[in-house]
């Protein structure tokens, strides 16, 4: 065990020392190129040595004096690099080396991966020894063809094994080389002559029959036979069927593509003949006319916020390593298992910004369970807070354990803006999170997900967690592409985004602040979201697509004419911080709606983030929970509340201070969020907010709640606002149904019920009929006009 300990040792180390060694981009090109340029001069060298070196042989100790100068073509330099590498060294075959170095300088100046270098490395030095020991032996007059080191090996293996021995070791290389480079076998080679030899016979043949049709009478039969000919051919080829596949199947594809692209060629004509479709000739014109629709055009000065609006947090460098840390835990970690009589064969450390994965392979026979039992024990060696223990790591044969690190690391969120994985994710809604264990940068499409659960005890990073998503967006997303609505019953985490209120925030038609903090106002807002998704999905309807997406994309072709309704629309994220609170006053009002919403958003682009305090069952209820498969775990104090959001355990044994974890149904993966802090985003709202801006926050479509007209239907003066539109509506199409209004008026259902009610006591529509539609009981807008004259006076 002792042994294995120490044994291990040296990899911990092998991960310090990774990071100096590796190169900047600038300097790889730098080398790469110097190394190309100093091949040229080596192969330029090497050959001219072939034409100068008797001349220059003479002058190779007279390198200082300036006067002598040497015939090669890089002179002295080049002179006295090939008496050492031509003559003193390999002959002929140092060729190879200018080669070797050359492709080096390749790889190093395009970034290419270097295992298939390292490939091309080892075989280019085998060739070089042997061509070296064969030219040795076989052109022993010629020293320059060997060098001295082919010339030196085969006297030292001519004294030990005589010529035939070393003429047997050059066939035995030889062998070696065909084998395992070329995967050359005795089948093959068979094959291969086989082959060769029908190809031989064939046109053998065919020059006998040639020769032939000098005889007048010879030539109806060479005619006949000339099919047969080939038809023999291809039925020898296939009769070698498995060793020479290759080569058959090149011959059979250069023969049946050529037809078939011929026959696709001559099908994709047929389809150009037809005719296209009368609105894409409509719509390819006018995006010819004024190009695609842009929706960013309104907006089109518009700025994205700088990086430099965010801090780095003290954080320059990566992560500092603590060597004496990780030591001391990983003893700690082995000693622990090995009182339990737990053996380990293998240990791997992997450092995270906030934990240190120790990855475990026990010895055969040990049972994870036993080792998952411990994970008190081991928390308790080690003395620290926050030990997850995960047995066995998903896709892995190891088991986890996860150490917090003496000095965690705040991953700012400028490192991760700034990551290349978030600037060139190709994502619908991308959110940059944090960093994982493993120190990569954590993107998800929100879109995907597509609707969010955060849940954390006070304190433990929940609103610094939902600023990091905000911000993603706002670094990420045009405020014509992706609208706002945030919720803040606590009335002081969300403000500052009222600075952003008319470019990127959506809200009720007559409701003075965008950031919704009363209760109330949340169940307006939420139905009123309701309403959107059904107006979304008529548009979708209508447009003959399937989402959100493939809508705008149809939109922007200018395939959607905006007089029928469509219109550009962006994607809705609807932010609740502190649910608990909303649940507890509201209830089931509030939950209906957000279910609604939860489970048929997905495809019209609307997408919900709900935070919580109390992840308690009553809060986070089923059917809320079966709707929102992503869902992140700040630390919790229970385990039982990291059951009801994560429905695992381990979101109790996190640190803090962001310390998360995420899944999105399957495996779950600890995130260290990124760091944002409140200045930060005050500096970001303030640099959108003061650009241009829309004329006013998006408006959501209105919503009369249900409680505001039912005493007062029979009250002339508190009719709905649309109420004399509605009946001129009825009267005019002389039917009374609610669902009328709704698409006349684009009114919602709830309203438009209310509407009818309130005509049928004015005496214009009769009462509920079942399925059937109302009687209208004015016949003509005259009629009507009377009617409601009559009511006033
Ligand atoms: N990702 C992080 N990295 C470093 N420190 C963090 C991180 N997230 C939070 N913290 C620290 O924890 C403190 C509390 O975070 P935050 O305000 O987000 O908690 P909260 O869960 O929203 O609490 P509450 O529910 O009471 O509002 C922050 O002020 C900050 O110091």
């Amino acid at each position: 065990m002792a042994k294995k300990a120490s044994k291990s040792r040296p990899k911990a180390k092998s991960t310090k020392k990774k990071n100096p060694l590796r190169i900047s981009k600038q300097n790889k090109i730098i080398l790469g190129s110097l190394l190309i340029l100093f091949s040229i001069a080596l192969f330029f060298s090497f050959v001219s040595f072939y034409f100068t070196w008797e001349h220059d042989q003479s002058l190779l100790s007279e390198f200082k004096d300036r006067n002598e100068e040497a015939k090669n073509l890089l002179n002295k330099f080049g002179a006295s690099i090939s008496h050492f590498f031509v003559y003193k060294g390999f002959g002929i075959s140092t060729l190879i080396i200018p080669f070797l170095l050359c492709l080096s300088g390749i790889y190093m100046f395009l970034g290419l991966n270097k295992k298939g270098l390292l490939n091309k490395w080892i075989w280019g030095l085998l060739f070089l020894i042997w061509f070296s020991i064969a030219f040795g032996f076989f052109a022993t007059e010629s020293p320059l063809l060997g060098g001295l080191v082919g010339y030196e090996m085969n006297d030292f293996l001519q004294d030990y094994t005589g010529k035939i021995g070393v003429l047997l070791l050059l066939l035995f290389g030889l062998v070696f080389i065909m084998v395992r480079l070329f995967n050359l076998t005795p089948e093959g080679v068979a094959a291969y002559f086989k082959s060769k030899r029908n190809e031989l016979s064939a046109d053998f043949k065919n020059t006998k029959s040639d020769k032939g049709s000098d005889n007048p009478e010879e030539i109806t039969k060479s005619g006949e036979d000339e099919e047969p000919v080939i038809i023999d051919t291809y039925t020898h080829k296939e009769e070698i069927p498995h060793l020479n596949k290759e080569t058959d199947k090149k011959e059979l594809e250069v023969t049946v593509p050529e037809n078939l692209e011929e026959e696709q060629l001559a099908m994709e004509v047929e389809q150009i003949v037809e005719e296209p479709e009368e609105v894409d000739v409509l719509a390819n014109k006018l995006v010819d006319d004024f190009g695609e629709f842009d929706p960013t055009l309104e907006l089109g000065n518009y700025k994205f916020p700088t990086i430099d609006l965010l801090d780095a947090h003290g954080v320059t460098g990566g992560i500092t390593i603590n060597q004496e840390e990780l030591e001391e835990n990983k003893n700690k970690i082995v000693d622990t298992l090995k009182n339990y009589k737990i053996g380990i064969a293998q240990i791997k450390a992997t450092i995270g910004p906030t934990v240190t994965l120790y990855e475990i392979v026990p010895e055969a026979g040990i049972r994870i369970s036993k080792i998952k039992n411990l994970e008190d024990d081991i928390a308790l060696s080690l003395a620290a807070l926050g030990i997850r223990i995960i047995a066995p790591i998903p896709g892995k044969g190891t088991i986890g354990i996860e150490v917090p690190n003496k000095n965690a690391t705040i991953v700012s969120m400028r490192s991760v803006i700034a990551s290349s994985k978030f600037q060139k994710a190709e994502m619908e809604l991308p959110i940059a999170f944090g960093k994982t264990i493993s120190n990569e940068t954590f993107v998800v499409d929100l879109a995907k997900m597509p609707h969010l659960l955060m849940a954390g005890a006070t304190g433990q990073g929940k609103s610094v967690g939902l600023n990091a998503v905000l911000t993603s967006l706002l670094y990420k997303k045009h405020p014509a592409e992706v609208k706002f609505i945030l919720v803040d019953p606590k009335k002081v985490e969300l403000t500052l985004y009222n600075k952003i209120e008319r470019h990127f925030l959506a809200k009720l038609p007559d409701s003075e602040e965008a950031i919704i903090t009363d209760n109330t106002k949340v169940i307006n807002t939420l139905n009123s979201l309701c309403i959107e998704m059904d107006n979304r999905y008529e548009l979708l309807k209508l447009a003959m697509v399937r989402n959100l997406k493939e809508y705008n994309t149809k939109f922007k072709a200018r395939k959607l004419n905006p007089n029928d309704g469509h219109k550009f629309l962006p994607y809705i994220v609807l932010v609740i911080d502190e649910f608990a609170d909303l649940i507890m006053t509201a209830g089931k009002e509030v939950e209906t709606p957000i279910a609604r919403l939860a489970q048929l958003a997905r495809a019209i682009g609307i997408h919900l983030i709900v935070a919580t305090q109390r992840p308690s069952v009553n809060v986070i209820t089923g059917i809320i929970k079966a709707n929102f498969p992503a869902r992140i775990a700040f630390r919790v104090t229970s385990k039982i509340d990291s059951r009801t959001i994560l429905d695992a355990q381990g979101a109790d044994q996190l640190i803090g201070r962001g310390d998360m974890l995420y899944t999105q149904g399957n495996d779950v993966t600890r995130i260290q969020c990124a760091f944002v802090d409140t200045p930060e985003v005050a500096k970001i709202t303030e640099y959108i907010g003061s650009q241009r801006a829309y004329p006013e926050a998006h408006e959501l479509p209105e919503y009369v709640g249900e409680d505001s007209g039912t005493s007062v239907d029979y009250d002339i003066a508190d009719r709905d606002k649309m109420f004399r539109e509605a009946a001129e509506v009825i009267v005019t199409a002389q039917q009374g149904s609610a669902s009328l209004i709704q698409r006349k008026l684009k009114l919602g259902y709830n309203r438009a019920g209310r509407i009818i009610d309130q005509l049928e006591a004015a005496g214009i529509v009769g009462p509920f009929e079942g399925s059937k539609a109302r009687q209208v009981l004015v016949t003509d807008l005259v009629a009507l006009d009377q009617l409601l004259e009559n009511e006033i006076k």
